[in-house]
């Protein structure tokens, strides 16, 4: 008890007398003027406690549980009903107070922490007995008591009960008790002036400290009568410090407490809306950090989003971000599920780390906190209903509720038609005429993070091996990461027969795509040898391709084998010519093998040796060389996030001198679908490059979709993940994967060219018009429906490595040229000296260049042309 009284109200509907009164932040009220529900304390304000007299009647078991369970503080009983109230259904005993007809109390209550009431005053040696070692509130309950006799009560330590019609808040008022005379007989002092040492704070959510000041009896006598914050000055004594009095920074006192001993007192006050305590650059409290000096708000994070979100639905300006969540009400109803979504992926996925799951929950905080703002709900009111919720004294057994759990044993198409399954739920975003830059947007487009430098942490020990310990080392790492034991690293051709042993369905196969895809590439070839240009008369520049001489390609195999990707990469370079070409792939786990399709590609292609191994450790062999690899000239192909990182360190380093062909990651597409789309054809482009890993992303753009055709897509996607056998990966990989609502084809396309997609898929009517005006940053686009991506990936002729991560904005996809390089030549005559040597004597004079300048001068002079 922090306020030496209780004040007993008989009718919570007067609501003058309840705000009068909430400065002792407590009251009692009969048991027969509430009526019981979950906001049976709604109707007091957030900083008052609420107790309940239940002696008077007949008491009913379920209404003491229910009055406990709605946030009541105590339940008031007659001594008789304890046994049958409290021990019986163990319910704590700290949340009752026993009317006791006896000064002799039951040892039993004792024992236990009951509060306890008297209806005449105990003597000395019994409240001392009674306050030993326990918490309990003694307190006297009678209809006859003077200010007087109820002063030295508190003195005691004993806290009377008294009806809100016999009390008054001003220092005095004849007949009635003063609750500030009663509150100040309370205090002690040791201070030498007499003085109370007074914390102030706010009230809820953040209760801040504010500052420390000092009060007198006729202070605090004044401030409740006022109920603003009024001190006592101690430069000019006898003078009342009225807070904010000239400042404007008032005030208003919600609630005053004392501490345990009595000597120190504490203001909750409500600072006026944008004025601080602390007098030093108006600063919301006197602790507050002077970085940050001239804040004004209370608090930190939540206390803090709180008090901004309150303040911007009062005034944030049209077209801000938070102004458009209060608005529009899809749009923040999307979010919410979105950050949920994503605060349970954040947990589920192992592989991120427990800060991730803090970050997920304060963006569902965020949207949550906008959400009740906006339903002009405050965070004090959400935390009082906590404090309600933790002072329950039953619980239910806190199982979710069915259909928000996963049902076990369902078909595919049971699974496919149930909404609350969100297994394979892509996030919808709603961005019809919004711009592409906003938060929202840039959010669905965000790639799953790849964070280099902890990579290049895990990859440089195994670079660095393979440097030093070379052919041992990828036998040692192939153990390690693939589990592995090979004698030799390398594969040297003619390769075994017995290694390429494969059906002739699959030879078939190979042989079509190899086909279609030498055919295109061979196309990429320029149609003469040497390109030459007369530039002025007499001038001629040329250039020619030569190919580079050895390749080093990287053929993945980790969570699937590529052979797909040996093609890919291995036609070009025989097409451009390359003498040398290597493969690297990691041996099959199962079989302790290279994959035999692999093998047959390699053989096929005119391949020099296979290095049997992946990752990192592949890339450094080919960059550097070993014992028994070669050292490439350049590198190719797709690969993890060890294989990106291992590409993009040798090619900085000058000691390997090798370059790549691109950061090759994880696949993704994105797919821009109109209401003519197929659902099926869209949902399976999808769920083609999801399956590749769950650190891929699928796009989706639906230009002007219905409702109907959204749902008949979302079901299509559950429908076949559900049969997919890597539909782990595939719901892994659509929790962050987004479909985009918008008008437009060219909202569709200014979005898809700033997403730079690795595929482009066109699903809507008439594709091939947009093609190629309509597009400016993309690896592969497939054009119509009947053009699915699996095509490009195997058999169709164009390459399938490709740019990822948003690189299709300043690289090609693999093609011929990537395994050339250029070279220029020319010959300049008599007559294109005439045309261009005075140019450049003049350029390289400017740049002080002399000898650049006399090669030309000796030669015009020799021929008589200066
Ligand atoms: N962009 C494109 O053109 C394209 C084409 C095909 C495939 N891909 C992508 O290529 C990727 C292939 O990845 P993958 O993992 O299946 O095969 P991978 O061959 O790239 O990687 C497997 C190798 O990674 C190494 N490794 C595994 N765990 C390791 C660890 N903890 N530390 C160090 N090294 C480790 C092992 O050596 C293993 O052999 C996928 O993301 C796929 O989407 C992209
Ligand atoms: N789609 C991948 C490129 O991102 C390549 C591939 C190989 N096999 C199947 N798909
Ligand atoms: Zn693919």
């Amino acid at each position: 008890m922090t306020f030496p009284l209780l004040p007993y109200v008989n009718d919570i509907s007067d609501k003058e007398v309840i705000e009068k009164f909430s400065v002792t932040g407590q009251f009692l009220v009969s048991a027969g003027s509430l009526e019981i529900s979950k906001y049976t304390l709604q109707k007091f304000p957030n900083d008052v406690s609420v107790d309940v007299d239940a002696t008077q009647g007949k008491i009913d078991i379920d209404d003491v549980v229910g009055l406990l369970n709605s946030g009541v503080r105590k339940v008031f009983i007659n001594e008789n009903d304890v046994q049958t109230v409290v021990f019986d259904n163990d319910l704590p005993s700290d949340r009752f107070a026993i009317e006791v007809s006896d000064l002799q109390v039951d040892p039993k209550l004792v024992e236990n922490s009951f509060d306890l009431v008297f209806s005449s005053v105990p003597s000395e040696s019994v409240i001392e007995k009674l306050s030993e070692g326990g918490n309990r509130n003694i307190y006297v309950s009678s209809s006859e008591i003077s200010q007087e006799h109820a002063e030295d009560l508190v003195k005691k330590g004993v806290s009377p009960i008294i009806k809100t019609n016999s009390l008054t808040v001003l220092p005095s008022e004849h007949g009635k008790i003063s609750i500030s005379a009663l509150f100040t007989a309370s205090l002690t002092t040791d201070r030498p002036d007499g003085l109370f040492t007074t914390l102030v704070t706010s009230g809820a959510p953040s209760y801040s400290a504010l500052g420390v000041v000092y009060s007198s009896v006729e202070s605090i006598q004044k401030s409740i009568e006022v109920r603003e914050g009024v001190y006592q000055s101690r430069k000019r004594r006898g003078e009342l410090w009225y807070k904010g009095k000239t400042s404007g920074a008032t005030q208003k006192l919600i609630k005053l407490e004392k501490d345990c001993d009595s000597d120190v007192v504490r203001f909750i006050v409500e600072q006026k809306e944008g004025s601080g305590f602390c007098h030093l650059d108006k600063n919301y409290t006197c602790f507050q950090d002077r970085q940050l000096a001239g804040s004004k708000l209370p608090g930190k994070g939540l206390a803090k989003l709180d008090y901004t979100l309150q303040s911007r639905l009062k005034s944030s300006p049209e077209g801000s971000y938070t102004r458009r969540l209060f608005n529009d009400n899809e749009l923040l109803t999307a979010k919410l599920k979105e950050e949920l979504d994503e605060l349970i992926e954040a947990g589920t996925n192992k592989d991120k780390a427990s800060n991730e799951v803090a970050w997920e929950c304060a963006d569902l905080f965020y949207f949550a906190m906008v959400w009740c703002v906006k339903h002009g709900v405050s965070l004090a009111d959400i935390e009082k209903n906590l404090d309600i919720k933790s002072g329950r004294v039953t619980r239910r057994k806190g199982d979710a509720k069915e259909k928000y759990l996963k049902k076990k044993a369902k078909s595919t198409d049971e699974k496919a038609s149930s909404p609350e399954d969100n297994l394979y739920k892509m996030h919808i975003i709603d961005a019809k005429g919004i711009s592409k830059d906003c938060d929202l947007v840039q959010d669905a487009l965000k790639r799953p993070a790849q964070k280099t430098a902890d990579i290049m942490k895990l990859v440089l020990p195994i670079i660095q091996s393979v440097q030093k310990e070379g052919d041992a080392a990828l036998v040692k790492l192939t153990k390690k990461f693939d589990g592995v034991d090979i004698d030799s690293p390398v594969l040297k051709a003619p390769f075994p027969k017995e290694y390429m042993n494969i059906s002739d369905d699959m030879k078939k196969a190979i042989d079509i795509s190899i086909d279609n895809i030498e055919k295109f590439h061979a196309a990429q070839l320029p149609d003469k040898k040497v390109m030459t240009v007369e530039t002025s008369p007499g001038v001629y520049c040329s250039r020619f391709a030569k190919p580079i001489e050895n390749v080093g390609l990287y053929v993945p195999g980790g969570t699937a084998v590529l052979p797909s990707t040996a093609m890919m990469l291995g036609v070009p370079a025989k097409v451009a010519g390359c003498s040398n070409i290597f493969f690297a792939s990691p041996p099959s786990r199962e079989t302790g093998k290279l994959t035999p399709e692999v093998v047959y590609v390699a053989h096929k292609l005119g391949a020099k040796g296979i290095v049997m191994a992946g990752g990192a450790q592949a890339i450094t062999a080919l960059a550097y060389g070993t014992e028994s690899v070669i050292k490439c000239d350049k590198i190719l192909g797709p690969g993890n996030q060890f294989v990106t990182a291992a590409k993009m360190y040798v090619q900085n380093d000058t000691q390997a001198l090798c370059s790549i062909d691109m950061p090759a990651g994880p696949s993704e597409v994105l797919v821009i679908a109109d209401e003519k789309a197929d659902a099926d054809f869209v949902a399976s482009d999808l769920l083609s490059q999801a399956e590749h890993g769950v650190d891929s992303q699928v796009i989706l753009i639906g230009v002007d979709l219905s409702k109907k055709k959204l749902t008949e897509i979302e079901l299509a996607i559950r429908k076949q993940a559900e049969a997919l056998p890597r539909k782990d990966i595939v719901s892994k990989c659509l929790a962050h994967s987004s479909i985009l609502m918008v008008d437009t084809y060219e909202e569709a396309f200014s979005l898809s060219n700033k997403y730079a997609p690795e595929h482009l898929i066109l699903q809507i009517e008439d594709a091939s018009k947009y093609v190629p005006d309509y597009i400016e940053n993309a690896g592969s686009v497939f054009v119509g429906a009947l053009s699915p991506e699996s095509c490009g990936d195997y058999s169709s002729g164009t390459n399938h490595t490709l740019p990822t991560y948003g690189y299709a904005r300043q690289y090609s996809g693999v093609n011929t040229a990537t395994f050339q390089k250029f070279i220029t030549s020319q010959n300049v005559t008599e007559e294109g000296l005439k045309h261009i040597g005075n140019a450049v004597m003049t350029l390289a004079a400017v740049e002080g260049l002399e000898a650049h300048r006399n090669a030309v001068d000796v030669r015009m002079r020799k021929l008589g042309l200066l």
